[in-house]
């Protein structure tokens, strides 16, 4: 772990399809050549109950038993980057939701065709990222 003071942070997960198709160094290059630091990171599995708080807000969407049992197929890496403006930064170095439809030089846009294993997830606000990096680094300084 290194630490970057009080730099702004954001919480990033790569997803199981991401450390199944052996993208984790792909995605995580991206962002140190970007120049963000990496405040922390695990690989873990998300269990239903991480599942549901993470995605609390979506626990009501259609989508959501499919997007459950996709997140709980097997180990993610969940981290903490930092670096100014990096909620809004990392957003657009992801791309949009649906693979087939992100920009070309994203990561979703390089890498992912489907709107649901989309490779990576990362907070959409300083708000949430800070809820989320409690949520999965409880503690961290
Ligand atoms: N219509 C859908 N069908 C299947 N899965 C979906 C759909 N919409 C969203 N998802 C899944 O739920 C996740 C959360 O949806 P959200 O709308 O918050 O997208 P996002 O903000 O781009 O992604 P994330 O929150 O993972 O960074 C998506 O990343 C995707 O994996």
């Amino acid at each position: 772990m290194t630490s970057s003071g009080s730099a702004e942070r954001t919480l990033v997960l790569i997803k199981p399809d991401g450390v199944r198709r052996r993208l984790v160094s792909e995605i995580l290059g991206r962002f140190e050549r970007k120049g963000l630091g990496i405040d922390a990171m695990v690989l873990r599995r998300m269990d239903d109950r991480l599942a549901d708080q993470h995605y609390a807000v979506h626990l009501a969407e259609p989508f959501y038993p499919g997007l459950r049992a996709f997140m709980t197929s097997g180990p993610l890496v969940a981290l903490v980057l930092s670096g100014d403006g990096v909620v809004e930064m990392v957003r657009g170095m992801v791309g949009a939701t649906d693979g087939r439809r992100a920009v070309p030089g994203t990561i979703r846009g390089d890498f992912a065709t489907s709107g649901r294993e989309n490779l990576v997830h990362a907070a959409d606000s300083a708000e949430t990222a800070r809820r989320e990096i409690a949520l999965w680094f409880p503690g961290l300084d």
